[in-house]
């Protein structure tokens, strides 16, 4: 009973890609958050990575139907995610970067009340989904564990085990990993590439590691436009011969950062490794080093930075 349905909870019918095209949006006060974002997002784990303010909550509420674009089109299958929102919502599953729970029920209960929401009205298949979902997330021992006394990463398993009542074709966690420790983390990982086989998950993260880890393909997004999409290994392959590194005294950085493409720095043993981004080796001082994902991120959005920075100038003089 329990296999047949954690089976049903994962089965899918045909794959279904999301493709979205042209998608813009800009709030009241002006703010761009999205810039014609075009994305093909197969089955599978596919992380959207940007730092604090790139625009991955906007589209994320978007895809969710939470919110409306200007421009563009969302299409989940054949359906049209911006214009048959219940439709999208009978297969969607959301895990939001606040996610709130009532911290005196019990996870079981609170699963219970979520599930009765989605519709699962047979008291018997309910407790049959419930505990399956608290199996597959780790947490069917804590079931009777109040929710308000439940550790940051045993919440975000809750969380999961949540966005997947109703056998949805699409999970969109946002940030989920901030703030749990390395096994924590960890745990989470699993779990989140377990439902990925299944299913199309969007992962939306500031943090380079989490995509690594565990998605297929990827898209790097910064002040609301997407700079790179492809998968994370030719991504970081693509990098080879390009990432220069040395050693320096911390008081020497301002100079580096200066003279050089420093696309990152790091502390290590109380000195400092930068690496620098480019075609040839900035100097003698240099030494190649290769390429990880985190290289490529950092590069991309400094050239951003730097490519928005350029533009304000023109702006003033037009
Ligand atoms: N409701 C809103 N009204 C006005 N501006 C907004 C609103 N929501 C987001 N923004 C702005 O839009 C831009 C993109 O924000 P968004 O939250 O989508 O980015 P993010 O990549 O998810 O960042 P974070 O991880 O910090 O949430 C930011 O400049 C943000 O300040």
């Amino acid at each position: 009973m329990l296999k047949q349905a954690l089976i049903t909870i994962l089965k899918t019918k045909a794959p279904m890609n999301l493709v979205i095209e042209g998608l813009s949006k800009t709030y009241p006060n002006g703010t761009q958050a999205l810039k014609g974002v075009s994305l093909e997002i197969p089955t599978g784990m596919f992380g959207l990575l940007g730092p604090n303010g790139a625009g991955k909550s906007s589209l994320m509420r978007t895809i969710a139907t939470l919110q409306d674009a200007d421009a563009g089109s969302i299409h989940l299958g054949d359906i049209d995610v911006l214009n048959e929102k219940p439709k999208v919502r009978q297969v969607l599953g959301y895990l939001p970067q606040e996610f709130g729970v009532y911290p005196r029920m019990t996870a079981y209960q609170m699963l219970d009340h979520f599930a009765q929401l989605k519709g699962i009205k047979n008291a018997k298949e309910r407790k049959a989904t419930v505990r399956a979902l608290l199996e597959q997330t780790n947490l069917y021992r804590e079931r009777n564990i109040k929710l308000g006394n439940y550790s940051g990463g045993m919440k975000q398993r809750f969380g999961i085990a949540q966005a997947l009542l109703g056998q949805p074709k699409l999970i969109i966690v946002d940030e989920p990993t901030a703030g749990l420790d390395p096994a924590e983390r960890n745990r989470f990982h699993n779990l989140l590439s377990e439902i990925g086989e299944h299913m199309v998950v969007i992962l939306s993260t500031h943090i380079v590691e989490d995509v690594t880890n565990l998605c297929r393909h990827m898209a790097i997004i910064h002040k609301g436009e997407v700079l790179l999409k492809g998968n994370p290994r030719e991504v970081v392959e693509a990098a080879q011969g390009k990432v220069w590194k040395k050693m320096i005294a911390k008081v020497e950085l301002p100079q580096h950062q200066q003279q050089y493409n420093i696309v990152s720095s790091h502390l290590f043993d109380g000195k400092v490794i930068v690496k620098a981004f480019g075609d040839e080796c900035p100097d003698e001082s240099f030494e190649a080093s290769i390429p990880d994902l985190e290289d490529v991120y950092f590069s991309q959005i400094k050239a951003k930075e730097e490519a928005t920075n350029a533009q304000i100038p023109n702006q003033i003089q037009e």
